[in-house]
């Protein structure tokens, strides 16, 4: 970890115990939150809201967030007193930590759709009280902006002076680029201009400096301190293993017995049928303790099931990416992607649930291409105007690019990706790529002539509604009988030019050339009713200009 990092240099750092509050803050550490010591960057935070200025903080999913806003709501001594509100988009993750807070003797609450009537005027009473007892508010960003009983609430700590402070939870899903957007997260810029002298605290694991800069903006935080920390999660294990839908359960069985016996893991399927089949298939056929969870589970089940393995009577949860925002269990040691993540955001939080108390846990994703399919398939048939598509288009091709890269260090490719730089010797091999490149060598190159070639066969093809596999045998000279069946001429230049190469190399520089949108795929329904993917020369003249091409290796 580094401990300062760029944007931390421009700012005062706060982390010294010079306060006046410095001595409560660490008897509240010692005594109410039971730890010995603060991790990287909590105290700067702590110190900065109490100061009662804003900050963003950016820290790896497990490194203790909720430290940075849950202790100063205790503190009597801050710039601004009284209740801290927290804003955060799941209403289990909320239940569950003001379950914690209560535990710990913290007066806490959380205003939701569901509330009981009753409770919910106590909960309004104890807020009209002077000084309210409540400590924190945890509150959906849907209730916040639509119920004016909560926001004259709000209206009136402020003019009481017993607002402490505004705190924004999972603050990407304010932004469009992030992979979790939320409409109702948009409106919380509004906050920020009717209580401009209130600090305010936004937090996320997304580290990604488009999402950051989107937050800043839609939160009206520009300018703000921000603290930002590496996000190398060095106990963490990658690793990409060519997919087979056919052999998934057998191949994870393996992978259990090899070494997670009995630990905790989590599978993430796409869909809802796909969870329960493979958690059915492991406990039937490989005798695995495994349970399905989704979003269409009944809410008793669900729990049920979230507390059996958190517990470890169930050892593997199969789920969709709707489990785990918010989940605090340490011990995870593997977490498996049996379908491709629709974004590097998307895989690094998800693998982030893996290891959270330190120690080494394996993250493994099964890649196939095909995969790309079904999740532009969601997008073209999704909500959201075309920019929000094209967003989400650009995040699927950066993970594509991640899966195909196999010369490149994984962590550097993630880390880079949310840009920051990492140093490929520090991985101690410890992904797959720095495993293999110990023992393999790469050469780089220029695949121009061969892209020129390709381009052009493509043009004469196009028309015909072929698919990448379909080309690539064509350019390899493999596919006399689907040619005839076609009715294409064998004459058309490029047929059989790339003879001299294998499928697999074959099939890389095409879809190299998708993923520098040189070639594009386009999704149509076939007769039959299923999704085909056609390939065709990209209308991007940008991608196409020759100058590009000229400098294209793979
Ligand atoms: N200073 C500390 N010392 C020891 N443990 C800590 C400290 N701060 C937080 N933790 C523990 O680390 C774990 C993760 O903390 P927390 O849930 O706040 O993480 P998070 O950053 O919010 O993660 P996520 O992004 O997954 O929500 C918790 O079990 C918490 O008790």
């Amino acid at each position: 970890m580094y401990p300062a990092s760029q944007e931390q240099e421009t700012y005062q750092s706060h982390s010294q115990e010079t306060y006046e509050w410095s001595t409560e803050v660490r008897k509240a550490l010692t005594q109410i939150f039971k730890l010995q010591e603060f991790r990287s960057n909590q105290l700067d935070a702590i110190n900065t809201t109490l100061s009662g200025n804003d900050v963003f903080v950016l820290m790896p999913t497990g490194g203790g967030k909720s430290l940075c806003y849950q202790l100063p709501a205790v503190i009597a001594k801050g710039v601004t007193k009284g209740v801290t509100i927290v804003v955060s988009p799941l209403l289990s993750l909320m239940k569950d930590q003001v379950s914690h807070l209560l535990q710990k003797g913290i007066a806490a609450v959380c205003f939701n759709g569901s509330m009981e009537p009753q409770t919910r005027s106590w909960a309004f009473s104890e807020l009209a009280k002077n000084p309210p007892p409540t400590k924190l508010v945890y509150v959906t960003p849907e209730l916040l902006s639509k119920s004016g009983q909560f926001q004259n609430t709000v209206r009136s700590l402020h003019n009481r002076k017993f607002l402490a402070r505004f705190v924004i939870d999972e603050a990407h899903c304010v932004s469009q680029w992030g992979h979790d957007f939320r409409p109702d997260y948009k409106l919380l810029g509004n906050l920020k201009q009717t209580y401009a002298n209130i600090p305010f605290m936004a937090l996320t694991a997304t580290a990604n400096d488009k999402v950051k800069e989107d937050v800043l903006h839609n939160l009206n935080m520009r300018g703000c301190k921000v603290i930002k920390q590496s996000f190398n999660r060095a106990n963490l294990k990658y690793e990409i293993v060519p997919k087979n839908p056919r052999n998934m359960a057998q191949s994870i069985h393996e992978f259990v017995t090899n070494g997670y016996r009995n630990a905790s893991g989590i599978i993430y399927c796409t869909a809802r049928k796909q969870c329960e089949d493979l958690a059915l298939k492991l406990r039937k056929e490989f005798n695995l303790r495994a349970k399905h969870y989704h979003a269409a589970l009944d809410p008793v089940d669900r729990d049920r099931v979230q507390q059996e393995w958190q517990d470890g009577s169930v050892q593997i949860i199969v789920a969709t990416i709707a489990f785990g925002m918010g989940i605090d269990k340490a011990d995870v040691r593997f977490v498996i992607h049996c379908s491709l993540p629709s974004s590097l955001e998307g895989y690094y939080q998800e693998t982030g649930r893996a290891g959270r108390d330190g120690s080494v846990a394996m993250c493994r994703l099964y890649y196939s291409y095909r995969d790309k399919m079904t999740i532009e398939y969601f997008i073209d048939n999704g909500d959201g105007d075309w920019q929000q598509k094209e967003r989400q288009r650009h995040n699927l091709r950066m993970m594509i690019q991640f899966c195909e890269n196999l010369t490149d260090c994984r962590r550097q490719q993630v880390l880079g990706y949310f840009g920051e730089k990492f140093d490929a010797t520090m991985c101690n091999k410890t992904c797959d790529n720095c495993m293999a490149n110990a023992t393999l060598s790469f050469e780089y190159r220029d695949v121009t002539e061969t892209t020129k070639t390709i381009l052009a066969l493509v043009r004469e093809l196009q028309v015909n509604k072929v698919t990448l596999i379909q080309v690539v045998d064509i350019f390899r000279g493999t596919a006399t009988k689907f040619l005839q069946s076609r009715g294409i001429s064998d004459l058309v230049p490029g047929i059989g030019a790339g003879k001299a190469l294998s499928k697999t190399d074959c099939e890389r520089i095409f879809k190299h050339l998708i993923l520098k949108e040189v070639l594009a795929e386009r999704c149509e329904t076939n007769a039959q009713g299923f999704v085909m993917a056609y390939l065709q020369v990209s209308t991007n003249r940008k991608a196409l200009c020759m100058e590009n091409l000229a400098h294209l290796t793979c």
